[in-house]
């Protein structure tokens, strides 16, 4: 038997599965680590602790499993896309990440705007210039932190800080090169004309490889202290929702997933580079040869959930430890006795600013109708609620240009949530399905391996032999009806406060 192991550096944790070339899991290991929040609309985090946890997780299950080292083939590493991770000379990391939800980088975009149309953004890059994307910050370095940025020597987006330290190699490959917005997305190369204009040095980046191809194999040191080989492939990988896309079969057109992780996106593989104009969803190459993908991006998705437990529900955390459950199975079981609309109470999910539909990095959290009848049980399903809300926005966009799907697969954490998805299939109004395979990005990353060590003809075939559909859930009629009216008065809110949010951002 051979086997491959997933890596998806998560925004909440690391998740490391060691898995049999079946698909079957053989063990798994997960670590957590902090999200610095310096200012109100900033997010950091420290790259050693991305690079340690990697370590660790692997160490672990290759303990675990007893497997030979040999037997593991490859190794495919996912990530959350677009934190900018700078090394020195030596290769030391210079300043903590900037991650994907930091919103300090509006006055960049703007200044990218000045430097090239928006049009012409679009053309090469697929998308207008981002607050959340990477070249945005590294502008904002630049301007900023002189001294940082003239230390620089790699440039390099989470997951490929990884790869460094696996393998010493500075690379990255196309999906999630993507979100940098130096990328050509339609002819999956650097823009040299961005480049140009930014007055970026492309000696900074890493070559630019495909998903499934192999960039490199395990440093001696890194084989000996995790107790894999030194011939162990690894492949380019890809950002976490192209991983995740690979990992729940979504690699046809007509098929699409939503994620609820830290961030909530809702996902459709697509064979043509298909645009939203507006720019309100993202264009990006997927981790499937010549094909791509439409995203649309909630900032705060399971970012609010763990926000509202985190700060006002430690008494389910010390209930969950009793009873040695996970905290978020009581929660859904207080939420699932709150009925549909949560007694007119609203939800904005706007925590760290919003991507999809408004791309505003102003923009804030909000609960709106709150009144004496509302318990701590309202409030949490009007968090779940108005992140769904926020998804419905991406999907109705979706729909909007052309895109039509048949059934939803769900995943990330909030995807295991079986109230979560009963919203979503009433908001979306289809069936929303999970697979029995629940690893997501990190079997989408081992799949990526197969494919890349040739145990597998291609991410398609794989996924038609790996991957098999779950839970479904259809929408009910009443809800479906009900939500509508209160997704058109939640829509209404953000046009209604959008002036203010710019008078709060100015205070
Ligand atoms: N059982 C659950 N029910 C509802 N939400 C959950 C559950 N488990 C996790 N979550 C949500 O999912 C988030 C983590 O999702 P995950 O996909 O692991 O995130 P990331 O990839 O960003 O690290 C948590 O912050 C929480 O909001
Ligand atoms: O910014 C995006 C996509 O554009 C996010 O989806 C990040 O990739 C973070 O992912 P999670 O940690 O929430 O999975």
């Amino acid at each position: 038997m051979k086997y491959l192991i997933g890596i998806d550096v998560g925004t909440s944790a690391t998740k490391t599965v060691l898995f049999d070339e079946k698909g079957g899991v053989i063990a798994s290991a997960s670590r957590e680590y902090p999200l610095y929040q310096p200012k109100n609309g900033w997010a950091e985090q420290k790259p050693e602790d991305w690079r340690d946890t990697v370590l660790d997780t692997l160490s672990q299950v290759m303990k675990e499993s007893g497997v030979l080292k040999e037997d593991v083939k490859g190794i495919g590493i996912s990530g959350q896309m677009h934190g900018l991770v700078m090394l020195d000379e030596k290769n030391e990391v210079i300043r903590p990440s900037i991650i994907w939800c930091d919103q300090r980088t509006a006055a960049e975009v703007e200044d990218m705007l000045t430097i090239m149309p928006k049009e012409r953004w679009i053309e090469i890059t697929a998308n207008p210039p981002l607050t959340g994307w990477t070249a945005a910050k590294i502008l904002w370095v630049r301007k900023n932190e002189p001294e940082n940025y003239d230390r620089c020597r790699h440039i390099l987006l989470p997951k490929d800080y990884i790869r460094y330290i696996l393998t010493g190699v500075f690379a990255t490959e196309v999906s999630d090169a993507s979100g940098m917005q130096l990328l050509d997305v339609p002819g999956r190369c650097w823009s040299e004309e961005v480049l140009n204009k930014l007055d970026i040095n492309p000696k900074l980046l890493g070559e630019v490889f495909e998903s499934c191809e192999v960039t490199g194999t395990l440093l001696p040191e890194i084989a000996e202290r995790t107790g894999l080989s030194e011939e162990t492939k690894v492949v380019g990988g890809a950002g976490d929702n192209a991983a995740a896309a690979v990992g729940t079969g979504v690699v046809k057109d007509g098929t699409a997933f939503t994620t609820i992780g830290t961030s909530g996106v809702v996902f459709a593989h697509s064979s043509q580079v298909t645009i939203d104009p507006k720019g309100r969803v993202h264009t990006c190459c997927c981790a499937v040869p010549g094909a791509w993908h439409v995203m649309g991006v909630t900032q705060g998705a399971g970012l609010s959930l763990k926000w509202f437990k985190d700060n006002f529900c430690q008494d389910y955390v010390e209930e969950a430890n009793k009873q040695g459950i996970d905290v978020y199975d009581l929660i859904n079981r207080d939420v699932s006795q709150v009925e549909a609309g949560s007694d007119k109470l609203i939800y904005l999910p706007y925590l760290m600013g919003e991507r999809t539909p408004h791309l505003d990095p102003d923009c804030r959290g909000v609960f709106f109708g709150l009144s004496a009848i509302h318990t701590r049980k309202h409030m949490l399903r009007a968090v779940m609620e108005g992140v769904s809300y926020s998804l419905s926005d991406c999907n109705d966009i979706l729909n909007e240009m052309g895109i039509q799907v048949g059934e939803m697969m769900a995943c990330g954490g909030g995807g295991k949530s079986p109230v979560w998805r009963q919203m979503l299939a009433d908001m979306y109004d289809c069936h929303v399905k999970t697979v029995a395979q629940t690893e997501g990005p990190a079997l989408g990353a081992a799949i990526l391996a197969g494919v890349g060590c040739g145990i597998y003809e291609s991410v398609e075939a794989a996924c038609d032999a790996l991957i098999s559909a779950d839970k479904s859930t259809g929408p009910e009629e009443n809800q479906a009806g009900l939500y509508k009216k209160y997704h058109q008065l939640y829509k209404e809110l953000y046009e209604d406060l959008k002036g203010s949010y710019k008078k709060l951002a100015a205070l």
